[in-house]
């Protein structure tokens, strides 16, 4: 077999064929030009928090509803992306492609978007998800890897797909990193490149100077984005501040649904830049409908700010590990949190899932050691050696 390495001098350069006004056209939403284009992931991010139990009628009701209350864009997609369906992952209830027609057939004005990670999402997958009718291509690499995406980049542009480069994990990267990752994405084809806050744990200023690398880098070529978690509340104020360096995408999700303790939650980020004079091109009653009449009923746990999730973010975990983390605890009889602690420490990233499990049964083992010795002192002190 010959070398199937793809190089980053490899990579189509298409940068020339992303003019300014082509990068810009997408911030005029179906009620005229906004300032910033939010992008709503409940039926992607949110695909974790259901344990990917989303069924068609509730596909339907959500596009439905952001798409009435002018949401631009919506993502369809299993939550670790296209192919996510799996045993590590965990079975969706319902095939994506189906999902994704269902989104496609409901929504009168809003983009239908994919996730894919590339190795996990395929370019088949790609293909099927445009066939289907999504049309805008968001690929996501760990924050260090984005040379991983190039095939995707430009399959997806040949496919006619809008492109946005998603870098997982931002905080583990310093701005300078990042930038220079988005720079790989941008020349591969990337309209757009995300800072994906993954584990909540970017705090005002760390969050702004990643956007603001990003954008010096990037951003007389193309949009910047950002996407945000709750674990540490930050969502909300990081996606201000997002929006005051410059970026131009931003996503929620409705209810906060996502992983870890959610997503910025979509109805707070359009109220909260309507009160700042920054236009969404999103009726915020409709919005809050969507939340509180379609969403909020067929949530069976609302995502939240608890120990394990605050966790995530103080310790820097990847939010889609929290109910990993959970179903380990509750096996080996041992708290998520610490779980949760010992994969920040380690480091682990998204694909390492594997590894919440070998934790698990570290500390288990650990627990037994201590009952164990709590017990063999008690021993000595009954044949009074203590
Ligand atoms: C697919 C993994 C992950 O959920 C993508 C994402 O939303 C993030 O990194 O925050
Ligand atoms: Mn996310």
């Amino acid at each position: 077999m010959g070398d199937m390495t793809i190089r980053p001098e490899d990579a189509p350069v298409v940068t020339s064929q992303v003019t300014e006004s082509e990068v810009l056209a997408n911030l005029s939403g179906p009620g005229g030009e906004t300032d910033l284009r939010i992008t709503d992931s409940t039926l992607r991010d949110g695909s974790h928090a259901m344990q990917h139990q989303f069924t068609e009628e509730q596909v339907r009701g959500v596009v439905h509803a952001l798409d009435k209350a002018g949401v631009q864009v919506i993502e369809v997609s299993h939550g670790d992306g296209l192919g996510g369906s799996s045993f590590n992952y965990g079975f969706s209830k319902v095939d994506e492609f189906d999902l994704i027609k269902a989104a496609v057939d409901e929504a009168t004005q809003a983009k239908i978007a994919i996730l894919m990670l590339p190795g996990l999402g395929t370019v088949h997958h790609l293909k099927r998800a445009h066939a289907a009718g999504a049309s805008v291509a968001r690929i996501a690499t760990h924050c260090t890897e984005a040379d991983v995406s190039l095939q995707h980049f430009a399959a997806a542009r040949d496919l006619g797909m809008e492109t946005v480069g998603f870098l997982m994990l931002s905080h583990k990267a310093s701005p300078e990193k990042l930038a220079e990752q988005a720079r790989i994405m941008v020349d591969a084809g990337a309209q757009c490149v995300y800072v994906v806050d993954s584990a909540g744990a970017l705090v005002l200023d760390t969050a702004q100077q990643r956007i603001q690398a990003v954008i010096n880098e990037i951003g007389h070529e193309a949009q910047v984005g950002f996407h945000g978690h709750q674990n540490l509340s930050m969502g909300i104020a990081n996606s201000v501040l997002a929006y005051q360096a410059g970026a131009k995408q931003i996503d929620g999700a409705l209810c906060a649904l996502g992983a870890g303790a959610g997503n910025s939650p979509t109805e707070v980020l359009a109220a909260t830049y309507e009160r700042l004079g920054i236009r969404t091109g999103i009726d915020l009653g409709e919005v809050l409908s969507a939340a509180e009449d379609v969403v909020r009923p067929f949530i069976p746990r609302l995502p939240w700010m608890d120990r394990a999730s605050i966790t995530q973010g103080y310790a820097g975990v990847y939010s889609s590990f929290l109910l990993h983390a959970e179903r380990a605890a509750e096996r080996y009889s041992v708290p998520a949190h610490a779980i949760l602690q010992r994969v920040g420490e380690a480091g682990y990233v998204g694909g390492q899932e594997d590894m919440i499990i070998d934790i698990a049964l570290e500390l288990a083992r650990e627990k037994e050691e201590l009952r164990e010795h709590l017990d063999s002192m008690g021993d000595l002190a009954a044949i009074g050696v203590r």
